[in-house]
């Protein structure tokens, strides 16, 4: 091969290594490239992935939590608090409706405070430097306007009611989680003796299962609070024995209202057992007072009377009078505020018992039951007119003939003793009644005359 055919080559094999390096290079940028893209892509993708998954996710062993997100949301969002500008101002009212303005005052959740009763106890114990966060879900088995009323009284006080049900078991816990409770004074309950033929159904869902469901969140709390409740003086059914003592018979309810009640003592003996809950029940005898409840006879006897509609009074089956252990609201306030004050704490934590926790069950009535003919005829003085009367046997519809509260017990451990007789107490309800519903100053003239004699 001559030596310029030798030297071509030579150059055309350099040529082509160069070329074939450069194209080596090329395709090494064009991969390293592409390989960039790739994983930025992978990454962008993990990432969204990552996102969504963390919007979506409840954990597999938890579903009640699933659940309950969902009613979380549903309940913020029905009670207006589930933006974030709204849900931190309602947190601070919260706080500060809970917040005692008196050395080791109480932090007390009272449910049921548009109430009757739970406005009133509301009221005592804000007045007196304690925490009070109400709690209502404002039904309408009577006249809602009458809760409102009460509930502008309550803000007057500084006292913030959360309007909620005892259903709403993520609702409850929020508040838990907001403020750490020292005790829960529980008014709220489908009340009414005779309702409970009407709509049997509101009784199981108030008293019984929205009793469960406030346990239930009481019992997970930390602290766990102790626990103030409304029983009746519907448990005593068909006792006999009189007056009623907390030990007698209550295995015998007259109606599905005093049966709840009932079952509710039952279960609140199960949360203090299993979960070291302090609970005190209350059975309170036919309360009655100024902002008092329109379903109850003294309350619908007044407005009958005085617009001059019959009234109708019951009469046991052998003919015999009707009475009640009427017993007035500020005897009543007297009682919780006691019952709370002498509470002892609950033992349990993390929704574990840690030792045996307080057990108890209390009368708080008047002691001294009055013929329902007599209660009439001191509102006919009270009101200056005659009521259009109506003597009837007393239907089959849950009521009991005749209470009477022996109340040794609630005097021995908080001093409780009722002071107001049924004359005193209605003279302070009908001045209520005649300035709530703005009526005639001829009846209160007439009214204050009767006074003197009533
Ligand atoms: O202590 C309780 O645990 C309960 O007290 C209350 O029930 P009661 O004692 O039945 O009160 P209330 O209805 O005012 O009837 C009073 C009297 O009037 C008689 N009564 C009633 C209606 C009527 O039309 N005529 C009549 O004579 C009737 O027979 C009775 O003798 C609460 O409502 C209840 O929620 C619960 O807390």
């Amino acid at each position: 091969m001559p030596p310029s055919a030798t030297a071509d080559t030579s150059k055309t094999v350099k040529l082509e290594r160069y070329n074939s390096y450069l194209r080596k290079i090329h395709s090494t940028k064009v991969l390293n490239a592409s390989s960039k893209v790739l994983f930025r892509a992978t990454l962008l993708v993990a990432l969204v992935l990552l996102l969504l998954f963390a919007f979506n996710y409840h954990p597999l062993s938890d579903s009640r939590a699933a659940a309950s997100h969902h009613l979380h949301r549903r309940s913020f969002l029905s009670t207006g608090i589930f933006s974030s500008s709204s849900s931190s101002a309602w947190e601070k009212r919260v706080r500060q409706s809970s917040t005692a303005k008196r050395q080791h005052g109480l932090s007390v959740l009272v449910t049921g405070a548009a109430g009757f009763v739970g406005s009133h106890c509301s009221i005592a114990l804000r007045k007196r430097g304690d925490g009070v966060l109400g709690f209502d879900n404002f039904n309408d088995y009577y006249d809602t306007s009458l809760k409102r009323a009460r509930q502008n009284l309550l803000e007057k006080q500084q006292v913030f009611i959360v309007e909620g049900d005892l259903n709403d078991g993520p609702l409850l816990r929020k508040l838990f989680d907001i403020v750490p409770f020292t005790h829960v004074l529980h008014l709220a309950a489908q009340a009414g003796v005779r309702y409970a033929m009407k709509n049997p159904q509101s009784y199981i869902s108030s008293n019984i299962a929205g009793l469960v469901n406030l346990l239930e969140v009481a019992k997970a709390a930390n602290p766990q609070p102790a626990i103030v409740w409304a029983s009746s003086s519907s448990v005593y059914g068909l006792n006999t024995e009189n007056p009623f003592s907390e030990e007698h018979r209550t295995d015998q309810p007259a109606s599905l209202y005093a049966a709840t009640k009932k079952a509710g003592e039952e279960i609140a003996h199960t949360y203090n057992h299993i979960y070291g809950l302090s609970l005190t029940g209350l059975r309170f005898f036919t309360v009655y007072g100024p902002w008092g409840r329109p379903d109850m006879a003294y309350f619908f006897f007044t407005k009958a009377i005085l617009h001059g509609k019959s009234i109708d009074i019951y009469r046991t089956q052998d003919n015999q009078e009707v009475a009640r252990d009427f017993t007035y609201i500020d005897d009543i306030v007297k009682g919780c505020v006691g019952a709370l004050d002498t509470a002892e704490k609950s033992t349990g934590s993390g929704g574990k018992k840690r030792g045996p926790a307080q057990l108890r069950v209390y009368n708080l009535g008047n002691t001294s039951p009055v013929p329902v003919g007599r209660l009439v005829s001191i509102l006919e003085g009270l009101l200056g007119t005659k009521a259009k009367k109506h003597l009837i046997k007393m239907p089959r519809n849950g009521d009991v003939p005749y209470t009477h509260a022996n109340v040794s017990l609630a005097y021995r451990d908080f001093g409780y003793k009722p002071t107001t007789d049924l004359a005193t107490g209605l003279r302070k309800f009908v001045k209520w009644y005649v300035g709530y519903y703005g009526i005639q100053p001829r009846v209160k003239k007439e009214n204050s005359h009767a006074d003197d004699s009533a």
